[in-house]
């Protein structure tokens, strides 16, 4: 039986449901499940610190990588290779196909911290230690990531391999310009580095194509990056902004303000964003005011910087900075509206200790008719494109998919060799326009909206995030992307047997 809508009623009745009724499930099992997930890793975690057994494991583990590469290279070649780690644990709304049709490479292994060099500023992880163990593990020793993606599930080998952006991009640009080097398993199972600033030009070669390769030249084992010295608060000042052209000013602006160590923008609406500048802080003066956003019984983020947006008054305050960086966790950016009530203070009070569900439990239980669903309306893209042109692309986002909030991410996007590479030969700053949502517009055409925003976003030499769905043919895609150095690097490697090409992998076919 079939609708106006042209959907089949059993679809109908399921998208009623899932919209009142999905909470159910998740408040039941999987907070529960996610909630006991996260006190096993971090005891876990804590317990190989503890007794620093982590390095030598380290070894154990990349020979065994090491074996595995060796003895795909050894056999007839049909497959490709890629990573072990399951599809439906990745931070993207899909299960990449690939994986079932490739020799899976047990990189999954790789979960631990290394070591900290506090003369040097750098700490070495293996790739699948997460930006949550990451800011567990730094910040009570008085250190941090100079940029940390605030879910705290996503990886080191996403962030590297894919892309990473963050509220202090402004001043050190995507999670790749903090890496020093990043340690590789090549095709024929040597493990090689790629070290930023040495005289060997193949490792500088291979250092610059990593970024947004997606383990299509090798597989990441440890990556060495900067840390910086920081202290316990973040010191906010929220300023409630208009139109887009306003927003785009106060952005600007605030970005070029060598003080500012954060800065990140909500538009709520055409007519009201919020421009957020953060600056490290030993705590508040007397009388000062300490919220600690991420306490279980706090408001959402974006409805707390909405409300500040709505009474249109300048506020300061001071946030615990662990709460800071992962300040969109607990409300999954805006997505944690499966739970309808989840930012009713009952249930925050009651219940909220529980919260969020992990990301990837949500993935594993959307299946079937529900996956459909999401697909029909639902929107998630990161744009990068540059700052200048905001206004204008906060217009083309409004007019092909009008949903809001959309979140603004200003970084530097400086000019050196690679897969994002800017051509204008010195620094610029760049925007990620970041939509999460359901699209209420009834022209709304997943793939057709898709291509119209991708060619726009072609247009003004800006990229899409990866993670995401893309539509673009492999010609639009390279006229996005630089291929240069990637494909020199894909020969130089042997890496075009072992591995399929970035677009093969992140083309809509390829993912489901
Ligand atoms: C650090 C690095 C090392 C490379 N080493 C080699 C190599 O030894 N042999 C090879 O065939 N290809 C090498 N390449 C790849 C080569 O740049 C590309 O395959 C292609 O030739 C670039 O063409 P293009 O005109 O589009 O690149 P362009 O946009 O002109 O160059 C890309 C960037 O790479 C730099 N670059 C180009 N060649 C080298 C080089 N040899 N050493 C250091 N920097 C370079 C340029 O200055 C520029 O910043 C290297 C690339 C880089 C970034
Ligand atoms: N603030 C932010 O910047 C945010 C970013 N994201 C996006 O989420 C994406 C997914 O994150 P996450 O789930 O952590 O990563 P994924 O596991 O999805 O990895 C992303 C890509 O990197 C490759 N990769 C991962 N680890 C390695 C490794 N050790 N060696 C070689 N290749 C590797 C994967 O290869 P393979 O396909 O073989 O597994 C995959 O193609 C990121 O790339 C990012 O773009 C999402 C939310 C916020
Ligand atoms: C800040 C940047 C650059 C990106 C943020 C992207 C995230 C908002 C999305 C990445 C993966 C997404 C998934 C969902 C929500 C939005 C993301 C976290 C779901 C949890 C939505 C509900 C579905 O049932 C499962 C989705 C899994 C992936």
């Amino acid at each position: 039986m079939g609708s106006s809508t042209g959907h089949p009623l059993s679809e109908i009745i399921l998208e009623f449901l899932l919209h009142h009724l999905r909470w159910i499930p998740v408040c039941f099992i999987l907070l529960p499940l996610s909630f006991i997930y996260d006190l096993i890793t971090r005891a876990r975690n804590r317990l190989v610190h503890y007794v620093n057994s982590a390095p030598r494991a380290h070894d154990r583990k990349v020979a065994k990588i090491q074996g595995e590469v060796r003895e795909w290279a050894r056999g007839d070649k049909k497959k490709k290779m890629c990573n072990a780690r399951s599809g439906w644990s990745t931070m993207s709304f899909r299960y990449p196909l690939y994986k079932n049709t490739s020799t899976l490479i047990s990189t999954n292994s790789l979960i631990d911290i290394l070591e900290v060099d506090e003369e040097n500023r750098t700490i070495r992880v293996e790739p699948m230690v997460s930006m949550g163990d990451i800011t567990n593990y730094l910040l009570p020793r008085g250190y941090s990531l100079p940029i940390v993606p605030e879910l705290d599930d996503l990886t080191v080998g996403g962030m590297i391999n894919g892309c990473g952006v963050e509220s202090s991009g402004r001043k050190y640009g995507l999670f790749q310009h903090i890496c020093v080097s990043y340690e590789i398993v090549t095709a024929d199972g040597s493990l090689v580095v790629a070290k930023k600033g040495t005289e060997d030009a193949e490792s500088q070669g291979l250092f610059y194509g990593i970024p947004w390769s997606h383990g299509t030249l090798g597989f990441l084992v440890a990556a060495t990056i900067r840390i910086i010295p920081c202290k316990p608060f973040v010191k906010m000042t929220y300023m409630p902004v208009g139109d887009f052209k306003d927003m785009t000013a106060k952005l600007q602006s605030e970005s070029t303000v060598s003080e500012n160590e954060f800065v990140e923008g909500i538009q709520f609406s055409q007519e009201m964003g919020v421009v957020m500048k953060g600056r490290f802080s030993d705590g508040p003066p007397k009388n000062g005011e300490i919220n600690a956003i991420g306490k279980w019984h706090k408001p959402w983020f974006y409805t707390h910087v909405e409300g500040i947006g709505k009474k249109n008054e300048e506020v300061t305050e001071y946030i615990p900075l662990r709460d800071y960086y992962h300040r969109h966790s607990k409300s999954i950016f805006w997505e944690l509206e499966i739970i309808p009530f989840g930012n009713n203070v009952l249930f925050r009070w009651v219940y909220g200790w529980l919260c969020p569900p992990k990301i990837s439990f949500l993935k594993y239980t959307t299946f079937g008719a529900v996956r459909r669903i999401y697909e029909r309306r639902h929107v998630l893209q990161d744009m990068l494109i540059p700052l200048t042109d905001l206004e204008k692309g906060l217009q083309v986002f409004h007019d092909k998919t009008n949903i809001y909030p959309v979140w603004l991410c200003p970084f530097n996007l400086p000019t050196c060799p690679g897969f994002v590479k800017q051509k204008s030969g010195r620094n610029v700053l760049y925007v990620d326009v970041g939509v999460y949502g359901v699209c209420k517009k009834d022209d709304y055409d997943p793939k057709k909206t898709t291509r119209e925003l991708e060619e726009y976003v072609r247009s003004v030499e800006g990229v899409q995030m990866l993670y995401a769905d893309t539509y673009m043919t492999r010609e639009e895609f390279y006229q996005m992307f630089d291929s240069s150095l990637y494909e020199w690097l894909r020969v130089k490697l042997n890496a075009k047997d072992a591995f399929p090409d970035v677009y093969d992998k992140v083309k809509k076919e390829a993912r489901f």
